[in-house]
């Protein structure tokens, strides 16, 4: 069966603070590959960046993901670039993958310039940009269902969401 939906876009864009509230809205569990990382590797995101490298932590990313859409039934919220991964965007064709739009202004608003993001801690607002420039496309082609989050509360993100999967 799979998540009843798997969010995905940059970072701000809502996916765990959209994510959470979707699945109370929903009555089923909530699951964040971000934090399910963190779990394996016993520590936080910006410490495997710093002490093993991006591309280990993509590596427990892409397992983590590849676990959570094979085991879990809730909302699964991803990690803002797990897209990244070529076998990750192949096993998420099928699943109901809830794209969040958020423009570069509000993203740089919601995730503040002292940043605990590591790709984010060097500024911010251009690191963003370059990253959300990117990955548009990639964000896009996955995407069954777009919600705009811009000037919206999470509610409201949460609303257009239970709508488009309708
Ligand atoms: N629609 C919204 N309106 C206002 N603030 C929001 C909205 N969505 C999220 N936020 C705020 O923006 C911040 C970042 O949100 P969140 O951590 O959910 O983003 P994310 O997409 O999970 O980011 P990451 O990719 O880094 O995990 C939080 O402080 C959250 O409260
Ligand atoms: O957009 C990204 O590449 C990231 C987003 C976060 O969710 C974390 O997965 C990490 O900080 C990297
Ligand atoms: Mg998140």
């Amino acid at each position: 069966m799979g998540p009843r939906a798997v969010l995905i876009g940059a970072p701000g864009s809502g996916k765990s603070t959209v994510g959470r509230l979707l699945a109370e809205r929903l009555g089923v569990a909530f699951r964040d590959t971000d934090a399910d990382v963190e779990a394996a590797a016993g520590k936080p995101v910006s410490d495997i960046f710093v002490e093993d490298g991006e591309e280990r932590f993509r590596a427990l990313e892409a397992e983590a993901v590849r676990r959570a859409l094979a085991e879990h039934d809730g909302v699964l919220s991803l990690g803002g670039g797990a897209v990244l991964d070529e076998t990750t965007r192949g096993l998420l064709a099928g699943h109901r993958v809830v794209y969040l739009e958020v423009g570069l202004s509000q993203a740089v608003s919601r995730v503040g310039l002292g940043s605990a993001r590591p790709l984010l801690v060097f500024n911010p607002r251009s690191q963003l940009k370059k990253l959300m420039d990117a990955r548009r496309p990639v964000y896009e082609a996955l995407a069954v269902v777009t919600v705009a989050t811009d000037e919206r509360e999470p509610a409201e993100v949460v609303d257009e969401i239970v709508k488009g999967l309708a």
